[in-house]
């Protein structure tokens, strides 16, 4: 039998394209380290608007959330904190479960189903999803429960997600070590910590699949491959004109690209001068959507033009497109000040 120290592992807010990587372990003796403003957190199992300090349903359990609450109250005055009203659950987070459909991905779910700081529950699976979500959508807790089922419904499943949860995977009968597993979790895991890391980059992930001492150093690889795949093509993004430009050694710029974005632009203003209500676009352009007077923005075309600001490309960013939206800012706002500045200057001269 392979040598498990631990029975499940996570990882927290990880692809965060900075590689904040934060591994941490909970054997099932550990005792949780918990941070008061978290504290709502252990709360789970119940599933009311008001939650009393000393709730009995925590899944930490009375003796448990006494300790706790023994242990944070002090420091809960030092700070001036009035704890019990910063406990009030707000039902504003997205989970999911992958696995959702087996052995523990069911009562894995619906036992999340109960806690009232979930706004959505997103379960997937690759098979049987629909009659468990369907299920477990009639406890009448808040949350939204939504079922996806197979690969074409995972980026749906993970968009916008604060915790996801992996249960997917096969599990282990008599005479198999987990290390017997690996063959074929090491590929799930590694596919779905594949698609979290596209769609919920800054999510927790909490891997269950065994056997959890490979399955999660396989996760966190997989992380940290895409961390360095996404520098590397924004850096090749940023540089693309200048690819060309040595590429071309002398004899222009990019023309064929060009004239084919240009194209493509006209085509959809036809389109948009046209009626159809359905066209979107990328353009540098006035706006609104940051501080600076203009920006690079998706907008919808209308028959007067730019109807409206895709303000949800904004939201969301991780930490290295969050900094590196920050770092652009000065240039930028130089940039376009020297626009203005030189047609204000002929503007007088005229
Ligand atoms: N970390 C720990 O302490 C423990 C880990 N486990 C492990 O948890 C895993 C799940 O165990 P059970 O729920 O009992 O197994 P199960 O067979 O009942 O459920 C697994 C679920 O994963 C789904 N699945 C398979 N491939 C998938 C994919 N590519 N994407 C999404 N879903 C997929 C299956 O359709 C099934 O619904 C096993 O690997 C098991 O060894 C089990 C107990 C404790
Ligand atoms: O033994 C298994 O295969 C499942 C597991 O990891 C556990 O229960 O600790």
């Amino acid at each position: 039998m392979a040598a498990t120290s631990v029975t499940s592992l996570s990882i927290g807010a990880t692809a965060s394209l900075n590689t904040k990587l934060n591994l941490f372990s909970q054997s099932k003796s550990a005792s949780p380290r918990i941070n008061s403003l978290k504290l709502q957190s252990f709360c789970g199992l119940k599933a009311d608007s008001s939650l009393r300090c000393d709730s009995e349903s925590s899944f930490l359990g009375k003796q448990s959330s006494a300790a706790l609450w023994r242990h944070l109250a002090p420091s809960a005055q030092r700070e001036n904190l009035n704890l019990c009203k910063s406990l009030q659950p707000q039902a504003s987070y997205k989970v999911a479960v992958l696995g959702a459909a087996g052995g523990i991905g069911q009562p894995l779910a619906l036992l999340i189903k109960m806690s009232p700081l979930v706004a959505t529950l997103n379960l997937y699976d690759i098979a049987n999803v629909k009659g468990v979500a369907a299920d477990i959508s009639h406890c009448n807790t808040p949350s939204k429960v939504q079922d996806f089922t197979g690969p074409s419904e995972l980026a749906n499943a993970l968009k916008g997600v604060d915790v996801v949860v992996i249960p997917a995977g096969v599990p282990r009968k008599p005479g198999m070590t987990r290390d017997d597993l690996f063959n074929i979790n090491a590929g799930i895991v590694k596919s779905l910590v594949e698609a979290v890391a596209d769609n919920c980059p800054d999510a927790f992930i909490h891997i269950i699949s065994n056997p959890v001492n490979s399955t999660v150093p396989i996760a966190a690889e997989v992380l940290k491959q895409k961390d360095e795949q996404i520098q590397e093509l924004t850096i090749r993004t940023q540089n693309g004109g200048t690819e060309v430009v040595e590429a071309k050694a002398g004899a222009g710029s990019a023309t064929l690209s060009m004239a084919y974005a240009a194209a493509r632009f006209v085509e959809s203003s036809l389109r948009a001068l046209d009626g159809d209500s359905d066209v979107f676009e990328c353009t540098f352009v006035e706006s609104d959507l940051t501080e600076l007077p203009f920006f690079a923005s998706r907008v919808k075309l209308g028959k007067k033009g730019v109807e409206a600001f895709v303000t949800s490309d904004l939201h969301g960013l991780s930490e290295y497109e969050q900094k590196a939206l920050e770092a652009l800012k000065p240039e930028l706002k130089a940039s376009i000040e020297k626009g203005i500045a030189f047609a204000h200057k002929q503007a007088v001269a005229a």
